[in-house]
């Protein structure tokens, strides 16, 4: 049987795009569909944008410090047009690079939404193409509650990125990930910002320490943080939206604007999915450990399945799907130590257990030793630039750490450039480092780093 493509990616995320190339490289003649934007959600509506937001949100801050340095000047005026315009700039710019990419590693685009008609054909835009495999890369679109009235005035992250102006106010709906980047970014641009989470806390999953401190410096800054609490029902009214919270703070707030992050589904609306038989979990797609579906010519990679929501996450499996089937070559993902970062002030970097995830893996038992299998060593400190910043913004930093083996199973910061900060210290982690290791080690000095090798 000859098909019109080795291999058809559906969707031009990082996920798809990572695998189109990596294919293409093993010399499989491959196309790629993509029903919006190349570069996905991370380009056009997610990472990309959202860290450009959040540098340009720093900047009041800055001129605050830059005092405590002998500098003075007015502060800084924000023009929110030519902000928004600068970011589309720039993702316009990144769009026509990936053009170039795959025009010249021969991979051809499609321009629409592609649809399985049986396992090895799809249509799209009305015209029928075969492949070999196929592989599902469709990423995933933001959810909202379907029991809250009145839930259609939210907007959600996608409209971020291009309101007319900025908002005066805002309440948002979940305290993961979304919620505290845009709370805080928000925050920085002057907006009263309200945030509300269901869980006893926000950034549920993260160590505890990241939780409180997180919440503790939010608080400080003057946003509104409401957490085991949620929304009864929302209303436009004519000062604003009016938004109903019952839990541990029943009140009304009333706003200019409500984003909803309370996570985002996968986003297999269309693609046909039904009618071939591939497995879904929910709302995911199954795959095995090869990102396998179950239909055997079907792969599927990134937030389209059941794994980590995240943009390197997406892309290695892309490559270790191409990697598989194209160069014959297994390589595995591993998920263990997958690091992730929170864009807020003050910024997260987290890899490996928290020390409740460490405690109930290896257990809080005590050993022959008598002592317990879980130690953290904790740390805070003043960085050095905010010794003359005046700015009350303390570092801290944590490490978990088996007692049996001296192994460090969890590596957690909080405080300026964490996410710059823990990106060596993952390829130590993922080599099994152990805290002997650390306090061997000859840190820069004067950094915030060096903190890590004199922890105790
Ligand atoms: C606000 C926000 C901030 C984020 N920040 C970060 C961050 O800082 N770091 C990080 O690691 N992750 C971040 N993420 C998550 C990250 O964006 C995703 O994990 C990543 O984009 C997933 O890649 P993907 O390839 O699976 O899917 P996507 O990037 O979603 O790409 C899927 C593509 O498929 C296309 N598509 C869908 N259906 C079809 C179809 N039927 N036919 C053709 N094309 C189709 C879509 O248009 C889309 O372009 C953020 C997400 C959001 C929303
Ligand atoms: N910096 C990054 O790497 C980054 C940034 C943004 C998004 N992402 C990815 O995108 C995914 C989606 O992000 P997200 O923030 O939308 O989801 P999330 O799963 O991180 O957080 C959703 C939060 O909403 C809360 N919630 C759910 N329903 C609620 C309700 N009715 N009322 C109040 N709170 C409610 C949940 O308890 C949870 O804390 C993340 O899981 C992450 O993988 C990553």
């Amino acid at each position: 049987m000859t098909y019109d493509y080795d291999l058809f990616v559906i969707g031009a995320g990082p996920g798809g795009l990572a695998a189109a190339k990596r294919a293409a490289n093993y010399g499989a003649n491959v196309a790629i569909a993509e029903a919006n934007h190349l570069g996905g959600t991370c380009v056009n509506l997610g990472c990309v944008p959202k860290k450009l937001m959040v540098y340009a949100a720093d900047f009041p801050r800055l001129a605050a410090a830059y005092r405590g340095y002998g500098w003075t000047q007015s502060a800084p005026q924000l023009d929110w047009a030519t902000l928004v315009s600068a970011q589309k700039q720039h993702i316009e710019h990144i769009r026509q690079s990936y053009v170039r990419s795959l025009e010249k590693s021969g991979i051809e685009i499609m321009r629409g939404r592609a649809r399985f008609t049986d396992s090895h054909t799809l249509e799209i835009n009305d015209r029928p193409i075969t492949a070999d495999k196929i592989l599902i890369a469709v990423g995933g679109k933001a959810v909202k509650p379907g029991n809250i009235s009145g839930i259609e005035h939210a907007v959600t992250s996608d409209s971020m990125f291009s309101l007319a102006q900025l908002p005066k106010s805002l309440v948002v709906i979940g305290g993961g990930y979304i919620g505290v980047e845009f709370s805080s970014m928000m925050h920085g641009f002057g907006v009263e910002v309200f945030l509300v989470e269901r869980e006893p806390q926000i950034l549920t999953g993260f160590d505890e320490l990241i939780c409180t401190t997180v919440r503790d410096r939010l608080q400080e800054r003057g946003i509104h943080t409401f957490c085991n609490t949620s929304v009864k029902a929302i209303e436009k009214t004519e000062n604003g939206i009016s938004v109903d919270l019952e839990g541990e703070h029943t009140k009304t707030v009333t706003a200019d604007l409500v984003l909803c992050a309370i996570g985002r589904a996968p986003n297999l609306e269309g693609l046909g999915l039904e009618q071939i038989g591939v497995e879904l979990d929910g709302s995911a797609i199954v795959v095995n450990h090869s990102s396998r579906t179950s239909v055997s010519n079907i792969y599927a990679v990134g937030d389209c399945t059941n794994r980590m929501q995240l943009t390197p996450v997406a892309k290695t499996e892309g490559k270790a799907f191409a990697e598989l089937v194209f160069g014959n070559y297994p390589c595995e993902v591993d998920y263990d130590s997958v690091p992730s970062a929170v864009c807020s002030r003050p910024e997260v970097a987290s890899v490996g257990l928290s020390e409740a995830q460490a405690k109930e893996k290896f257990g809080t038992c005590a050993d022959q030793s008598g002592s317990d299998r879980i130690t953290s060593y904790q740390s805070e400190f003043q960085p050095l630039f905010h010794t003359l910043s005046k700015h009350k913004s303390e570092t801290v930093i944590k490490l978990v750490v088996n007692h049996k083996d001296d192994r460090v199973l969890g590596i957690h910061i909080i405080g300026d450039n964490a996410a710059e900060v823990l990106q060596g210290f993952v390829l130590a982690f993922r080599k099994g480092v152990t805290k002997k290791e650390f306090d061997d080690t000859i840190g820069i000095h004067p950094s915030s780093a060096e903190e890590f090798f004199v922890i105790d």
